[in-house]
């Protein structure tokens, strides 16, 4: 990201959607064949914070990509109405326009918005016109175990109700039994009941056991037709981490070599600091490229990461501003 100017960086809002991940056939060889360096992946990792892969005066930059590229969510029981529409309201505007005007993005927005079934026909009133989707949690989240049809229908449901994404949770039976035939046919029953909107599973990594259970369940959701993969509910143990996620990138970079298919990635779950979204976006850009930056093929699912970005970008552009000024000033 050395090189990257603010105009390229933040000039470089949504583009071109991906065509759909038309999935294959299941390639039991593949997955059973996939191994993980569990230490390497983990001391990879570890060297991913450390790195001062942005520099300061493009960080600004980057906060308002990431911005761009944050699945704003609330997914708490209490939710209601009124949460929804300021949820809504944030996402239309996520920042002060008055941080922004420098900057010339008029139209900048959260990537999406995430609710619970119940909640889609509210966001989708609340952001009619703006062209900003509204994804829903379906299939029983987060545990996932009400029964099947139930689960199929309540997307079917979520689809009718408006939503455009659809975030499914898998059983995490199947990955821990080895059952990935069960595994590939729950995956596209689900593909398939998703109709047009774009599916993003979750696959709950930090109830998988093993970095190899996860990248196996990566590549049979993405064989089974998964337009995203993603590593969590927000609601286990453990949620994102680097390790994982350089796991699941890795398997997208496999499937893509394999297929031509792009398939994009979810980090959710804990992803709070604007530190942290950089890490992530520094990561993508290492492991995939520029193209894996943009929203048809990246989210943060981030229920609190916008305010620290907020505060971060104040800093950032406020600082930048008050030191032109005494520079002006002599
Ligand atoms: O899918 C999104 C996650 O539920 C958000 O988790 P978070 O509240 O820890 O940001």
């Amino acid at each position: 990201m050395e090189t990257t100017t603010i105009e390229a960086a933040t000039h470089q809002l949504p583009q071109a959607i991906e065509p759909r991940n038309p999935g294959m056939d299941l390639d039991l060889d593949w997955v059973r064949a996939v191994q993980v360096n569990t230490s390497a992946v983990e001391r990879r990792a570890a060297t991913l914070p450390g790195r001062r892969s942005v520099k300061k005066d493009y960080q600004a930059a980057w906060l308002c990509r990431a911005i761009s590229l944050i699945d704003l969510t609330t997914l708490s029981g209490d939710d209601t109405e009124g949460r929804v529409k300021r949820l809504c309201a944030k996402a239309k505007q996520p920042v002060n326009p008055a941080l922004l005007a420098d900057l010339d993005l008029p139209d900048l927005t959260t990537g999406a918005i995430c609710v619970y079934h119940d909640m889609i026909e509210t966001a989708v009133q609340a952001l009619e016109g703006t062209g900003i989707p509204v994804a829903a949690v379906s299939t029983g989240f987060p545990a996932g175990l009400s029964p099947f049809h139930l689960r199929v229908e309540e997307i079917r449901q979520s689809v009718a109700a408006g939503a455009s994404e659809i975030d499914i949770v898998i059983t995490r039976r199947h990955v821990l039994q080895g059952n990935w035939q069960a595994l590939y046919d729950e995956m596209k029953a689900f593909r398939e009941a998703c109709g047009d909107a774009h599916v993003k599973a979750i696959l709950a990594t930090g109830e998988l056991g093993t970095l190899r259970n996860v990248a196996r369940a990566s590549l049979v959701c993405m064989m089974a037709g998964a337009d995203f993969i993603k590593t969590s509910t927000g609601k286990e143990s453990v949620n994102a981490t680097l390790p994982v996620s350089l796991t699941m990138i890795r398997a997208i970079r496999d499937y893509y070599d394999r297929t031509g298919y792009r398939v994009g990635y979810k980090p959710a779950g804990g992803i709070s600091k604007a530190k942290d979204a950089l890490v992530y976006l520094a990561l993508m850009k290492d492991e995939l490229g520029d193209r894996w930056l943009q929203p048809d093929l990246f989210r943060f699912g981030a229920s609190s990461l916008l305010g620290d970005i907020e505060r971060q970008l104040e800093h950032h552009l406020t600082g930048r501003y008050s030191a032109g000024y005494r520079h002006a000033m002599g």
